[in-house]
């Protein structure tokens, strides 16, 4: 009897996007007042031409690309038809897409919500998914054992890019350490033995500052990628990467969303702004 095929790990597989392509994540967020800037409706057809005009300019171009699902969703079915479209074009173009859907929910729905984004042959599987812990880090192992079982991956909200999130993820647990510290050394558990980077990463954002270190969060420990939103629009730039993540840098996949879109509608400025931003990030991190 044949073994079945391998499937090749999300973590690998982005450690080898990011050696060729660099370590940008193009966030595709197509809010209100972009699609207004671009000239398109805000309806469904308008977001299905800005979506597929990022796609067109980074797709193949940068190392993944993260559609936000809350502005598609906001267009009803018709938008979550459009995400579809987003992750079958990522895969047609050998594109990551990481699905920022934020999910988490008791064990037995959060089941279901893997079902639905990370399960072969589901139209909203992408390569992976953001989930949210703050139901307790257990409560995700029906996503964290699809994820792994279809090669895919998940960025678990750790040290959030807003301002609000330090009132839970510095609050100290029962033995001590901090809440984001906690989901850290989870995630660290889950890439043990991982030949490159893990699959099961955290998002951490660029603009946090000391809270890395003021939250006692080992980033290096966790041995896999860690998702920094925040660049551009929210003001993270190359010194606040550098700073946030010292040693961890190798590790990170550096997000923005409106410092890229800014630049469209037209698809060339939004490659040029795309890659202009993957060189500043790569310099960065290196
Ligand atoms: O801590 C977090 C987690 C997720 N995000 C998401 O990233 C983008 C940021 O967009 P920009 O336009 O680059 O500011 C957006 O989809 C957020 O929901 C985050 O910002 N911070």
């Amino acid at each position: 009897m044949t073994a079945p095929a391998r499937v090749r790990p999300f973590g690998e597989r982005l450690a080898a996007a990011m050696d060729v392509h660099g370590p940008l994540c193009v966030g595709i967020d197509p809010h209100a007042s972009l699609l207004d800037a671009w000239g398109l409706p805000d309806d469904a057809a308008g977001l299905r031409e800005f979506a597929h005009r990022v796609m067109d300019a980074v797709a193949g171009r940068v190392a993944a690309v993260k559609p936000q699902a809350a502005f598609f969703e906001r267009h009803g079915s018709a938008g979550v038809a459009v995400l579809e479209e987003v992750v079958a074009a990522g895969r047609e173009t050998g594109t990551l897409v990481v699905v920022d859907a934020k999910r988490g929910d008791i064990g037995s729905t959060m089941g279901a919500y893997a079902d639905a984004f990370l399960r072969d042959g589901s139209p909203l599987a992408g390569d992976a998914l953001t989930v949210s812990p703050y139901l307790g880090f257990g409560s995700l192992d029906p996503a964290v054992d699809l994820a792994l079982a279809t090669g895919r991956g998940l960025f678990v909200l750790c040290l959030t890019s807003n301002p609000e999130g330090p009132d839970v993820q510095h609050a100290r647990t029962a033995q001590g350490v901090t809440v984001a510290a906690q989901v850290a050394a989870r995630a660290a558990a889950l890439n043990t033995g991982a030949a490159s980077l893990g699959s099961i990463g955290l998002v951490v954002g660029a603009t946090v500052g000391t809270a890395v270190r003021d939250a006692g969060v080992d980033l290096a420990a966790v041995a896999g990628p860690l998702l920094a939103p925040g660049v551009g629009a929210q003001g993270a730039g190359a010194a606040e990467l550098a700073a946030v993540f010292g040693d961890a840098r190798r590790q990170v996949l550096a997000s923005s969303s409106r410092g890229v879109l800014a630049a469209g509608p037209e698809v060339g400025a939004l490659r040029t702004a795309a890659l202009e931003a993957s060189s500043q990030a790569a310099a960065a991190l290196r």
